[in-house]
């Protein structure tokens, strides 16, 4: 593709040098550039992709996208904003992949991964050629690849989204996070339906304040559907949970048919009686298109909520009820959310991947419902991330357990220790005594003493990492898994 071709699609653009030079491929980082390929000068939040421009050149960069002109011996197209001109550019070299599937995008602070799962069970089951986007994996045409983050770049995703229509991937269920949403990673991706699920607190080191978290969220739902279509299929669809306060605001901003899902407050999708138990939820729906009974697998109100978005999306992409519920009552469960460890001993162990306060309170309600015995709670907070909510976490796994171990999640480039004690700062100010909870920094440690402290009828959840096969202490990543960690505990009690 010629360098002009792509200019023509942004105005305001100039090219210095020959315009006819022909890109084979687009790409933002110097270390994965590719002979021939399109380099995108990103300035960013630590480095400036500019100071790159040499090493993409060296590694054969045919021409480069930049914010200033610079003195490089290849072609440069130079843009306002390079970021927008690569969301633009990914699209166009991908042939526009999300206006050849339907695509299904899910925001919100807790159960995106889970409601994206839910919704692939469900058109997998209808015969519909699924792809999924997401926090734990991206997975499609039978194959799971691993991802690095919630939400990829514009380029990757659009490159993924390429890659899916091209095996005949129907409809993609895709997380949208805020950083992704802020960053304009989904700009151009063309959704027919956006599903909220809840705002509450998390982030608040990238946002600020929970007003510019709530508008980056906004994001997902203020571009979608601005234009009516004559054709019921084109249509585009908000789907908001009429319980959560920040949808009024989602509701005011979209041109989308906005179609809500609740329990407390009168919803288009509506759950009533609801039973949680300790081995699964049921709970009554009433919808647009009939009502009926499901038992889910999987325990908590949450995921009332969470089988509520899938149902209204699945509702959305014709599947009839009757199946829904059938999908939903046959799926175990999501990994690392809510996942029982099981290796024989008398007491309850429970790996979630709660990692704000509203999380963990969920959770941790949810697990006292069912505790016959006590509650033993495992947790930490990452680090380089919100550092106002520990001291919340810490107060919630204190009103909730019966005794908390406050570790480590993934310290990240922060001191583990100082991490314990901003979350220790939170029982304190709450008066908290001393003997309902301790400090381990090692989280194994944390694991190993929970588990023996455990008596028959006992609940031990260790909450924060779910799926992680990791931890990441300064820059190194280390093995991790609080699943294996947790039956290598049990298997020592015997001995
Ligand atoms: C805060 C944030 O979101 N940062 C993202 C941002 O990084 P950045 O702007 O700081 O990039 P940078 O490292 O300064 O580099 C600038 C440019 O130089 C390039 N570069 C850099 C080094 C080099 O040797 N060569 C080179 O070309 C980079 O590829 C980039 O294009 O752009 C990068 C490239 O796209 C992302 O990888 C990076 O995500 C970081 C790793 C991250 O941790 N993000 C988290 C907070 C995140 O996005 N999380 C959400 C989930 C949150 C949730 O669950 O709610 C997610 O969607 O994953
Ligand atoms: N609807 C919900 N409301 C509140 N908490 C929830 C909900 N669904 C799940 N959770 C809690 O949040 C945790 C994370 O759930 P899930 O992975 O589905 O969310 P996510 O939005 O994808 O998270 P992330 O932002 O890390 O991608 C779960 O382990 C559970 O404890
Ligand atoms: N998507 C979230 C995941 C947090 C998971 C937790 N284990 C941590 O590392 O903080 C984030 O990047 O903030
Ligand atoms: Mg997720």
């Amino acid at each position: 593709m010629q360098l002009q071709q792509l200019a023509s699609l942004l105005a305001a653009s100039r090219i210095v040098g020959d315009g006819t030079v022909d890109c084979r491929g687009i790409g933002a980082d110097s270390r994965r550039v590719h002979q021939g390929d399109l380099f995108l000068c990103l300035p960013g939040f630590t480095v400036d992709g500019h100071d790159y421009a040499q090493q993409a050149v060296a590694s054969g960069a045919a021409a480069l996208v930049v914010e200033r002109e610079l003195n490089v011996p290849v072609p440069q197209l130079i843009v306002k904003d390079a970021r927008y001109a690569m969301a633009v550019l990914a699209d166009y070299m991908f042939d526009s992949p999300s206006r050849r599937m339907r695509m299904i995008g899910v925001t919100g602070t807790n159960g995106k991964t889970t409601i994206t799962y839910l919704i692939e069970k469900i058109l997998n089951d209808a015969g519909v050629n699924t792809g999924l986007i997401g926090t734990i994996q991206m997975r499609y045409g039978g194959r799971s690849y691993p991802m690095s983050g919630t939400t990829p770049e514009s380029v990757e995703l659009q490159r993924y989204l390429g890659n899916m229509a091209e095996q005949g991937v129907q409809c993609c269920a895709m997380e949208v996070s805020s950083h992704a949403l802020e960053q304009g990673r989904v700009k151009g991706t063309d959704f027919r339906t956006a599903i909220f699920t809840n705002l509450t607190q998390d982030h608040l080191d990238y946002h600020n304040t929970m007003e510019e978290y709530r508008a980056a969220k906004g994001l997902l739902f203020s571009r979608l559907g601005n234009t009516f279509s004559r054709d019921a299929s084109d249509s585009k669809y908000a789907v908001l949970n009429a319980d959560d306060p920040a949808s009024s605001y989602f509701q005011a901003i979209t041109a989308a048919q906005v179609i809500t899902y609740g329990v407390e407050k009168k919803s288009d999708v509506q759950a009533s009686h609801i039973a949680v138990g300790a081995k699964g939820t049921s709970f009554h729906v009433s919808t647009f298109k009939g009502d009926t009974d499901i038992v889910l697998r999987m325990v908590g109100k949450f995921n009332v909520y969470n089988a509520l978005a899938a149902i209204t999306a699945a509702l959305l992409e014709g599947v009839a009820l009757a199946d829904i519920k059938y999908s939903l009552e046959s799926i175990a469960g999501v990994d690392g959310r809510v996942e029982p460890v099981d290796a024989g001993q008398p007491f309850a162990v429970i790996v979630d991947y709660a990692h704000t306060p509203d999380g963990l309170e969920n959770v941790l309600r949810t697990v006292k419902e069912f505790a016959v015995g006590k509650v033993w709670c495992v947790f930490g907070c990452g680090g380089d991330r919100d550092r106002t909510k520990r001291p919340l976490m810490g107060k919630i796994a204190a009103q909730y357990s019966d005794h908390a171990f406050i570790t480590s999640d993934n310290p990240r480039t922060e001191d583990p220790e100082a991490i314990l004690k901003d979350i220790e700062q939170g029982l304190i100010d709450e008066g908290i005594p001393a003997e309902r909870y301790e400090l381990i920094t090692d989280r194994r440690a944390a694991i190993h003493k929970a588990v023996e402290m455990a008596s028959p009828d006992d609940v031990v959840l260790i909450a924060g990492k779910g799926h992680e096969t990791y931890q990441l202490i300064g820059k190194t990543v280390h093995e991790f898994d609080d699943r294996i960690v947790a039956k290598e505990a049990i298997r020592g009690l015997s001995k």
